[in-house]
């Protein structure tokens, strides 16, 4: 049964549990509907936080774009509702919590274990491009743990659907920014649901270094993008060097090409264009 399939949804139906994490615009609990006992994330938004912040709008959108999705690695967005002055989102539980504090103790992931979260990742992006929804915040923070090990794609306050020229006032890491959204070039300058595939090359490359590709001072790293500039250490396998290398391309249309020809490289397998 869908737990939370009332309409009138509010506060008091539910029971408010541990804080589970706090982010730059609201808190997230751990909480269950009182009546079905269903366990769920709440995070709760301050309006007045929201518009200072000038993010109405993307919550909304986020809001509308995230409800009509359903992938084992999207993190669900069962609901939401607002009082005076909050807005709560009731999102699907994530019982290991946040992949990037495994990362920091692991420092890096041995390759099977990259592996196994690219594939997710790529099924996820597979997924959400095919509904010409992009993510566009791609990274190791807004990734989740389910109980058993299966991650989730979370908070989507950065997708919009495909294809998009609004300029964002960018914050966090620019890491994970491919080129095209660094300095688009004229206004007309669309960028689209590539932008994802670009930052699962940082996000592979991060798994198993430990660090990101581009990392350096902020003017650094954003000449750096610009020019794909990166070295992969030696310990990276070839099948993984290839992937990172055939993500990070500056030109969106030539990251993992759809048709793609096999090369007919003397050296090497010549391997199919599937992702
Ligand atoms: O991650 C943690 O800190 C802890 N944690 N641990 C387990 C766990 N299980 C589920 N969810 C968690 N956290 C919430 C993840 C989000 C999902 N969707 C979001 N959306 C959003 O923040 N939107 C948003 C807000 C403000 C402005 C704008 Cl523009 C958009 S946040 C969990």
């Amino acid at each position: 049964a869908q737990p939370l399939e009332p309409r009138n949804l509010h506060l008091g139906m539910f029971e408010i549990g541990k804080p589970l994490g706090k982010g730059k615009f609201g808190r997230v609990y751990l909480a269950k509907e009182r009546s079905s006992g269903f366990v769920c994330a709440l995070k709760v938004l301050h309006k007045s936080e929201l518009q200072q912040g000038g993010v109405q709008k993307q919550v909304r959108r986020e809001i509308e774009i995230q409800s009509n999705l359903r992938h084992p690695n999207v993190l669900r967005l069962y609901g939401h509702f607002q009082d005076s002055k909050r807005i709560f989102l009731i999102l699907e539980y994530a019982g290991r919590g946040e992949l990037y504090k495994h990362l920091r103790k692991e420092h890096r992931f041995p390759e099977w274990k990259a592996a196994h979260y690219i594939a997710q990742m790529a099924a996820a992006l597979k997924y959400l491009h095919k509904k010409h929804v992009m993510h566009r915040d791609i990274k190791p923070e807004n990734i989740l743990v389910g109980i058993h090990g299966e991650i989730k794609i979370s908070d989507f306050g950065w997708s919009v659907h495909a294809p998009n020229n609004r300029r964002q006032t960018m914050c966090g890491t620019l890491d994970y920014l491919p080129p095209e959204m660094l300095k688009p070039g004229s206004q007309d300058s669309f960028y689209n649901e590539k932008v994802d595939l670009w930052s699962l090359g940082v996000l592979t490359y991060e798994f198993l270094v430990g660090e990101a590709p581009f990392e350096d001072t902020p003017v650094m790293t954003q000449r750096r993008i610009a020019r794909a500039d990166m070295s992969i250490p030696s310990f990276v396998s070839p099948e993984a060097r290839d992937l990172i290398k055939r993500l990070l391309v500056l030109d969106p249309e030539k990251r993992i090409p759809k048709d793609e020809r096999p090369t007919n490289r003397s050296s090497g397998s010549s391997k199919s264009g599937k992702a």
